[in-house]
Formats: structure tokens, sequence, C-alpha cells
């Protein structure tokens, strides 16, 4: 540890480091944990199989958003069956409730008023707070950086490791800086500037660095729209995005239900205002961005990195100097349906999305419902066009409906719904056909997302209302509306209406779950082992192949990790309007044996944690990817199912690629870090040591990690006395249970 100037995140990790290995690997101390239905069953299955216990139930909260219908409620009822009609959706609901059941978890079900995207109810209620670690089953975790929290996604075995040990195995990552400075133009919003800053450093700009944003710009965004930047660090990335905390972080905490309370909140405050990167600090990286270069920003591609202004037109791929951007360009026109030289504002929309972890809060619904009051009274959705406002959770939902939002809305044409991730992702009803074109506020442009075959452009809350009314791609600052002097500004939630609030928990009441525990116990897993793989490999080009690529997320309503074959690369394989199958290298000999994939593109396996891309691999029989860059999550992903991601450098990827196209079958040896390809000379790698001994003795992270269990019971004393405020938030074992969520959490610590 140095003792020299610091960064915030150099100030985080020091903080939580429970004990460093000697391979260099620190275990962190996690005060924050965070669950939803779609990432955690096979966890808690793990965890039932090894008959291990939550560690800190006070610590962990748990929400369903992904499987969540945003159509009206039947509010008198808890039964899930009348709630969640989908059968495999409704496994997963069904699941997380036995499982907060069994283990003790507070959470925030169907019916409750506090339920919605977990991004989003963490920072409501106060759980997130600056100076803590926050991890979730979730790539964007990141956003409760904004809070000057590091925070970041993990996959479901982490999740199980998180859930056993209350601590993650990390290396640290580089410290780069983004600083915005200068006045944004006016109709410039949060969202423009993390598109404008991705556009800039790219989808893998941010790879192996936690981003701290600063600059005036950032300093003068409210915490809603800090969260929106934090949130899309991991479009750029990152391994997670920050804000220092400041006035604005403090005010936005002061009375939420979970937050430090009367003599502990000062006490809290005063070790919070020290988080801050030190004057002197060394940053890996940094970045500068002037506020007047950002215009309004809208994506024309199926990367979030495809940004343009929204007076811009679609770019030319002939233009691009990168041979793989080039290629990616070309894909992402082809499957956009643009033509080179369109202005953008001349696209149509079918469809508009408003609401996601990144733009559902209150904040982003009244500048959607500014723009369409600004578009005048008898404004209406552009015929054609379907459009629909998701509150970010069912508070977001009551508070804008008291504000009468609900009503501009509803009025003007959108349908309004209940709260959930909703059309970010498609896992409930809300999905976009095949072809037709979103104007949406969430993240990820990605292929697919929003529906298959659907094509997405990412925007603002305002833009997106702008387009609504246009029924196409829209310039918000045509429509900006200036509140009169009598119009009565929106009001906050007051803190003691949230506070006060009567919570019903359906989790006591639920039907008992049919879900059965997967029989693949987690030791199976890690049982396997990794020496040397000798088979075919098969080549492909993609730049930032992104894990709702390998696998889209109609695959994810599982709660086991087998049998994900047949949705590997679905999308590639099959044609999105016809089912026909499109002849993808996987389907053809000899790549259908393939147990390698070698990617000349980087960035391979960005965007979402779902470690589910990584088990469907497996399962087709992939053991070993080679890439020039990984998604860290993903890569993760893989090493803890017994898979070897290699990175390489660009050129040697190229020269494997070429290998593979021959059919020559490659070696691979992990004990000597190298890669034999016949006659050829062979390759050289490196791993870290630490996840090579895993591979090679295929041991079990958890069992590892609960060897160091007296330094963890430590580190635990020590944060009891120096940030008391940590324990017990949640309900649980330790100093109560504020949620008022009955738990059965045990007392003692049973290893
Ligand atoms: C389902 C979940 C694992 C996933 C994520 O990690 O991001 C989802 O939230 C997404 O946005 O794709
Ligand atoms: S990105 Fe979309 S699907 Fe993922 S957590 Fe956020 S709202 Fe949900």
């Amino acid at each position: 540890m140095s003792h020299g100037p610091k960064t915030l995140y150099d100030k985080i990790w020091n903080d939580h480091v429970v004990c460093t290995q000697e391979s260099g690997l620190d275990l962190i101390y996690v005060d924050r944990h965070l669950v939803h239905e779609v990432s955690s069953p096979q966890a808690f299955d793990g965890l039932r199989a090894a008959g291990r216990t939550v560690r800190r139930p006070d610590c962990t909260l748990a929400t369903v958003d992904h499987n969540v219908p945003t159509a009206p409620r039947n509010k008198g009822t808890t039964d899930l069956r009348a709630l969640v009609a989908d059968p495999e959706s409704r496994a997963q609901c069904a699941a997380l409730e036995k499982n907060v059941k069994d283990f003790g978890l507070s959470y925030f079900g169907l019916q409750d008023k506090r339920q919605g995207i977990v991004h989003v109810i963490g920072p409501e209620q106060g759980f997130t707070l600056p100076g803590i670690t926050c991890v979730c089953g979730d790539s964007h975790t990141s956003t409760h950086g904004a809070f000057g929290a590091l925070a970041f996604g993990i996959g479901t075995s982490e999740v199980e490791h998180v859930l056993a040990t209350q601590t993650i195995l990390q290396k640290k990552s580089k410290n780069m800086r983004i600083n915005v400075d200068g006045d944004l133009l006016e109709g410039v919003h949060s969202k423009d500037v993390i598109l404008h800053i991705i556009g800039v450093i790219s989808a893998s700009g941010g790879n192996g660095c936690v981003i701290e944003y600063s600059g005036s710009v950032i300093r003068n965004l409210s915490m809603e729209a800090r969260m929106s930047v934090c949130n899309m660090s991991i479009e750029a990335g990152s391994r997670a995005g920050m804000i220092a905390p400041d006035e604005v972080t403090f005010a936005y905490l002061k009375n939420r239900p979970l937050a430090p309370q009367g003599e502990t909140w000062d006490r809290a405050v005063s070790y919070w205002r020290t988080l801050t990167s030190d004057k002197d600090a060394k940053f890996d990286i940094e970045v500068n961005i002037q506020a007047s270069d950002i215009i309004p920003s809208v994506t024309w591609g199926t990367s979030p990195q495809d940004v343009v202004p929204i007076t811009g037109k679609v770019p030319d791929p002939a233009t691009f100097t990168n041979p793989d951007r080039r290629k990616a360009a070309e894909r992402s026109l082809q499957y956009m349906g643009l033509v080179p030289g369109t202005p953008m504002e001349e696209i149509k929309v079918d469809n508009v999305f408003i609401g996601s972890c990144t733009n559902g809060r209150i904040e982003d619904l009244r500048s959607a419902a500014n723009i369409v009051r600004g578009a005048g009274s008898d404004a209406r959705v552009a015929p054609g066009v379907r459009a629909m406002v998701v509150p970010g959770s069912s508070l977001v939902k009551r508070q804008a409906e008291a504000e009468g939002l609900d009503a501009i809305f509803r009025q003007a044409g959108f349908e309004w719904r209940e709260a959930g991730c909703s059309m970010c992702i498609g896992m409930n009803d809300d999905q976009l056909s095949a072809g037709k074109r979103c104007a949406s506020t969430s993240n990820r442009n990605f292929e697919g997302r929003q529906g298959a075959g659907g094509r997405t452009h990412l925007m603002s809350p305002a833009m997106a209302a702008a387009a609504a009314i246009r029924g196409s791609l829209a310039d918000a600052r045509q429509f900006q509306y200036k509140p009169s002097k009598s119009t009565v500004e929106l009001a906050e939630i007051p803190a003691e209406q949230v506070v006060a609030d009567s919570y019903l928990s359906v989790a006591e009441e639920v039907a008992p779950s049919t879900v059965q525990p997967s029989s693949a116990t987690p030791s199976e897993a890690q049982s396997k082992v990794f020496r040397v793989l000798q088979g075919i490999a098969a080549p492909m080009y993609i730049e930032n192949m992104d894990t709702d690529m390998i696998l889209p997320k109609q695959y994810l309503k599982t709660t086991v990790r087998t049998g994900l074959a047949s949705g590997l690369f679905y999308n590639f394989r099959n044609d999105a309007n016809t089912g026909a199958a499109l002849d993808f290298i996987l389907d053809r000999p000899p790549y259908n044996k393939a147990v390698i994939i070698v990617s000349t593109g980087k960035n391979f396996g960005c965007g979402s944690s779902r470690e589910h891309a990584a088990w469907s691999l497996e399962d087709f029989g992939i053991r070993c990817i080679m890439a020039p860059s990984f998604g860290e999550i993903f890569r993760n992903n893989c090493l803890q199912n017994c898979m070897l991601p290699i990175e390489l450098s660009v050129e040697q990827c190229h020269e494997l690629a070429r290998d593979a196209e021959a059919g020559v079958e490659l070696v691979v040896d992990l004990e000597r870090e190298e890669i034999s390809r016949g006659e050829a000379s062979p390759i050289r790698f490196t791993t870290d040591p630490f996840r090579r001994g895993c591979l090679l003795n295929g041991f079990d992270d958890i069992a590892a990690t609960l060897r160091d269990v007296d330094a963890i019971a430590a580190f635990e004393q020590r944060r009891t006395a120096t940030w008391p405020w940590l324990d017990g938030a949640a309900g649980g074992h330790s100093t109560g249970n504020k949620v008022g969520v009955k738990s059965s959490g045990k007392e003692t610590m049973e290893w």
C-alpha cells in the first residue's frame, strides 16, 4: 500500500482490503450486496448444496426487476401466478422469493411500494452510501459510483462467493480520470455527456480501469444526472465509474430510510468529506473534455460508441481507417437498416422507450414531460409510434403521479407503465419487433437487445420525448420548455413520506416455489481442471462482441447453469424474421466441434454480466477464448467455469485466426503458458498466477476464501468501530432491521 497522494479509488480500495494474497490479488470486503432474480438463483442453489449461509443478510437487499410485467398490477394479490403470467419469468421470481425466505434476506417484492430496478432502489433507499464497496450480479452496478462508492458488476459464481463470504477477490484496476470542464450548452443533458465520452474513448476505452469523473460539469450535475453518467461506465468498458461525494450527495441522502441518522449522520458526513482524490494523486490515464463540444447526441450503430450529434449524419464506414472498426460499422449499418450520409433527424422511429436504470428516475421523467408540455397542449405521439414511459421504481412512479407527469404523458398518447427493466432488455412482454426502430433512453443498442431484429438508438429522455412527438429522431432543443413563473416547481419526494410508508412484503405470503435446486453444485463446477487443451479453433472477426450477442436475453430465464448451448450466438445462427439457419461458423464442420474461439476483435464479452454467456459457451464445448482484450466481468465468469481467456496482441490473434481458417489444431498448455500450432512457432501468453493455480488444480474459490475467515471477522470488527452506520442497514443479524421485513438471519457465523 503506497503512502503518497491517493485517488478516491485508491482510498476506498485500501479501506476495504481484508488481506492480500501472495499472487497479489486482494480480498476486498463488500459493504453492500444488491440481488435480483436473474443472476442469483444458481448462486443460492450453490450455497444450499454446499450447506452455506449468507454471511451478512443485513448488508444484502433483493428485488425483482428484469422479469416483471409493467402492465397494471392486480393490487389485491400477492400470488405470483396472478402477477407474472410467463412461466419462466415467474419461476425466476418465485426462486428469488423462496431464496430470500430461506436465507433471511430483505426483499422488495412485486407488491412492495419500494420495488424497482435494483440500481434505482439502492440509492433511493439510502442503501447506497459514499465510501462503500457495492456489488450486484449486474453490470450497471457502476451506477452507485455516483455516490463516491466503489461499485461494480459481478457474475453469478461471484454472487455466490459474496453471499457466503461478504468478500470478493480482486485485482486492482488502473486509475483513469475524465475531466469535463466548461459550461454545457443549453439543452445538453447528462446522457449526452456520457454518450459523448464513450464516443471519444470508445467502448473499450476504459478496459482495465476505474474511471473518476470530475470537472465543473460533473460538479454541477444533480445526483440523478451523476447516476446516469456512472451507470454507463460499463459501456466504456471500465470496471467502475465514480464521482467524489459533495454537498449534492449529502443533500440527496439525508433522511433516506436506510441512510444513517442523527449523530451517526454527522459522523458519516465528516468521513465522507475526506473522500476526494488528493491534489497530487496519480492517474494512469487522464482525458479532458470540453463541455462546449457536447451536442445532444444519439447512436447510429450497435455499439454505444457509435455516437453522433443529432445534427449529424449516419457515418460512412469507408472513411474509417481501422479495418476492424470499418467491418463492425458495415455490419452495424446493415443491421440498423441505415444508409451512410442520411441526416440523423430524418430517421423515422416506430417505438419510444423512456425508462431503465440509466434514465428511469424522477428527474428523467420530468425532463421528458417538459418536452411534451413544450410541444403544446395538443401535441400527440406521432401516428404509428408506440411510446412507453416506465418508471425506474414504484416510488418514482408514485412521485411522478403526485406531480401530474403521468397525466401529461397519457394525454399525449404515451403508455404509463409499472416499474421494471422493461424494454431495456425485453425479458417481459415489452419487446421491440424485428425491423422496428426505437428511440430509447436505455444504455445498450446491441443487436437484438430490445427484441430480436429490433433497432435501438440511444439518447436522453428529452430527445426520446421529442422523437415520440416528431415520429423521427429529433433535436429536443427545438422543443425546449421554459416553465413560466406561475408553474409550480415539481416537488421532491418528502423524506418523511418515504420513511413513513407502510410497506408490504410479499416474501412471507407467496405460494411455495416449485423451483428445484440445481443438481450441479458449485464444487462440481469448480472442481474441473484445465491443463492442456487440444482442438479446433473457430475464428471470429467482430469487435466488441457483447454478451447479448453470445447469449440473448430469452436464455437468461433459467434457474440452472446447464442446457444453454442451443442459445449460443442465437442471432448469428438464426434469421430474426424467418428463423432460418444462417450457416454460422459454429454450425459448419470442422468448427461445429471447436473447443477454442479466436477473436481478432477486441473487447470480447463486453456488456452484461450474465454468466449464462460463459455457461452456454461451455455447454457447446468451448474451453478457451483468445482475444486482444475482454470485458472484465466476462473474463472472470470464464475463469469461474474453468474456461481460459487468453489475451494476445491483435497481430497474434490474426495469425491464430489464419491457422484456425486453415483448420490447424491448436494446443494450449496452461502450465507452460504456450500455444502450439502445427509447424509454426509457438505463441507465449501470461496468466495471473492465482487464477492459473485455480485452473490447474481445480480448487474452489469460496472454500479458499473461507480459510481467511478470521481476517474477515477482524475486518468486520474494525468496520463496526469505524463506520458503524454500515451494519444492519437492510435488517438481518446485526443492529436491527430497518427495512421492516422479518428476517430469519442467523446471529452467529457458522464456520
Ligand atoms: C441480467 C443481468 C445479468 C444483465 C447485466 O448484467 O447487465 C442485465 O441487467 C442487462 O442489462 O443486460
Ligand atoms: S441495463 Fe436494463 S436490464 Fe440491465 S439492470 Fe438496467 S434497466 Fe435492467
